[in-house]
């Protein structure tokens, strides 16, 4: 069965999304894109709330969120216990966000990558294995901060 990926974004990062989640399918994950589907002004943690908790509650392995910056994103979805969101601006970024920190909501800013090297940070995020070893101690300790 082909691992899920959930997506979301704000108004700002409506056309980035679009390409992560072409990304998302063509990397073979069955993808929920949760939207929004117009130009129309929206709240950015309105989004990342609705994918952190799908994400959390196990409906899919992998988030991406997409906003003007990725800033509001990861500061919004990392209030949800469960989530490790990482904010890449580059590709090194996303693998090491996957390979180190097991990160599973990848948050990106179209107004600062555009769509060509939005594209290449989310696909180097989707194909990154987590290294586990010395990284699951760490990983762990991160979520004994919730506790
Ligand atoms: O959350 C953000 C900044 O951390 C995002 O970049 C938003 O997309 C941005 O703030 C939206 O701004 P707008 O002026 O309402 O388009």
């Amino acid at each position: 069965m082909a691992e899920r990926v959930i997506a979301g974004s704000d108004h700002a990062g409506l056309n980035l999304r679009a390409e992560a989640v072409k990304v998302a399918r063509a990397a073979g994950f069955e993808v929920e894109d949760l939207g929004p589907f117009s130009g129309e002004s929206v709240d950015y943690p309105d989004y990342a709330r609705q994918v952190a908790e799908a994400v959390a509650a196990g409906r899919a392995r992998l988030g991406i969120l997409v906003c003007g910056t990725g800033i509001g994103m990861s500061i919004s979805a990392n209030k949800v216990h469960g989530v490790r969101a990482a904010h890449c601006v580059t590709e090194f970024d996303a693998r090491m966000a996957r390979a180190h920190n097991d990160a599973n909501v990848l948050c990106i800013g179209e107004r600062v990558l555009g769509l060509g090297l939005g594209a290449a940070v989310v696909k180097a995020f989707l194909e990154t294995p987590f290294e586990g070893g010395r990284h699951q101690r760490r990983v762990d300790k991160i979520g004994a901060l919730e506790r």
